[in-house]
């Protein structure tokens, strides 16, 4: 396995940029650690294949170069990167047996028969295809096709790279999340460095010990999914993850005081801001209903089984907020409160720290008085 530095990396498919909008991936310098799992999330169009086909070796960067392991890999061709790579449609030998095709990548590098059986059948077990090992993959559906493809991808153990390319498209919704799961547990077995390209939020949190957020060209976002969640470092982030994502609310802040549609507010701590334009942004699990607070108005409540959604009016700006599904709402006028810890400060979208230091991430999640 190999940790992966991507330095002074960025990337136009023109011939003559004018202008930053030209770049299909702004600048960026990252290390990917070696054996971490991490998973490029964003929306359609964001860079998530073209960042991923740099690291192949499909693509060669107009600008910045791609380590492994301090070595410089910009101009070699993807046979040359020791990688794996498994895309969003299958790639199979029709005429071969299932078995062959998992062999193929193994035998291809001449290891020893007796590795091979043990590497396939693991394998094959993985993806729920023991039975079929035998069969011939041209009469298999598309969906057993892509399974091939995955095993292939995960049959080596001795490649620098594990590269996803949204490899569960066309899988049906009950073996992803079996799939998800034995990737997982690959990961923990073979400690592989996995790069995971999805714009699902769920197979990225649940896949990955990094995520790394992408959003109109640039990586906004580099961290655990508790941290992409309690501390979106952008707005974006904040409205990409979670279900409803994150209530953003034009503010002004002055040190520890904050005012939201005409009303103040403590914040309890101070931040530095620099004059840009201020937003305060708060997660729907962090807003509660009662006498005290924001005046707002509710209108409507959305049932979602565990919990209940209420829609609420805060001066003309829309606010969601989670409530248990026993929670008696009030309809019409109300107010709410912002939980302790749960309010994030944004300048010019991006998140402001408080000025005394972060409080350790666990230590968010207390009600507010
Ligand atoms: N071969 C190409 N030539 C010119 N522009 C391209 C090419 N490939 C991608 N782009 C442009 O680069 C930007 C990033 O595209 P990219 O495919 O990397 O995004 P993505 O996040 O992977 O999207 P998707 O999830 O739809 O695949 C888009 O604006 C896209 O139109």
């Amino acid at each position: 396995m190999a940790k992966i530095t991507l330095q002074s990396l960025a990337h136009t498919y023109l011939d003559e940029p004018q202008s930053p909008e030209d770049f299909a991936l702004q600048e960026l310098n990252h290390d990917w650690n070696d054996g971490e799992a991490y998973a490029l999330l964003g929306p359609s169009g964001c860079g998530k294949s073209t960042l991923l086909n740099i690291i192949s070796g499909l693509l060669i960067p107009s600008h910045g170069r791609v380590l492994f392991d301090g070595k410089d890999v910009t101009d070699l061709p993807t046979a040359d990167r020791n990688i794996a790579q498994v895309f969003q449609f299958p790639v199979v030998y029709d005429t071969m047996t299932v078995r062959e095709n998992l062999a193929f990548p193994l035998r291809n590098r001449g290891l020893p028969a007796s590795e091979v059986q043990d590497r396939v059948s693991r394998v094959g077990d993985m993806i729920g295809m023991t039975d079929v090992l035998d069969r011939r993959a041209a009469g298999l559906t598309a969906d057993a096709k892509q399974k091939i493809s995955l095993g292939r991808g995960m049959v080596r153990d001795d490649v620098n790279a594990l590269l996803f390319d949204e490899p569960l498209t066309v899988i049906d919704p009950h073996m992803k999340w079996e799939l998800r799961t034995q990737l997982k547990k690959l990961h923990r077995d073979f400690g592989h460095t996995m790069i995971y390209v999805t714009h699902d939020q769920t197979e990225a949190l649940t896949f990955a010990d990094k995520v790394v957020v992408m959003y109109d060209g640039r990586v906004v976002q580099m961290g655990t999914p508790v941290e992409l969640f309690e501390r979106p470092a952008h707005t974006f982030v904040g409205y990409f993850i979670g279900s409803p994502g994150m209530n953003v609310f034009d503010a002004r802040i002055d040190g520890s005081k904050a005012q939201i549609a005409g009303t103040r507010f403590d914040l309890k701590t101070g931040y530095k801001l620099n004059g840009g334009s201020t937003k305060i942004g708060v997660r729907p699990e962090n807003i509660r209903l009662g006498d005290h607070g924001l005046p707002a108005r509710v209108k409507r409540v959305e049932d979602v089984g565990r919990h209940k959604i209420v829609r609420l009016d805060l001066g003309g700006q829309e606010v969601a907020a989670v409530a248990g599904e026993g929670a008696q709402i009030p309809s019409g006028g109300t107010h709410v409160q912002f939980v302790e810890g749960g309010v994030n400060v944004y300048e010019n979208d991006w998140r402001v720290p408080p000025a005394d230091g972060e409080p350790p991430l666990e230590q968010n999640t207390k009600d507010a008085a």
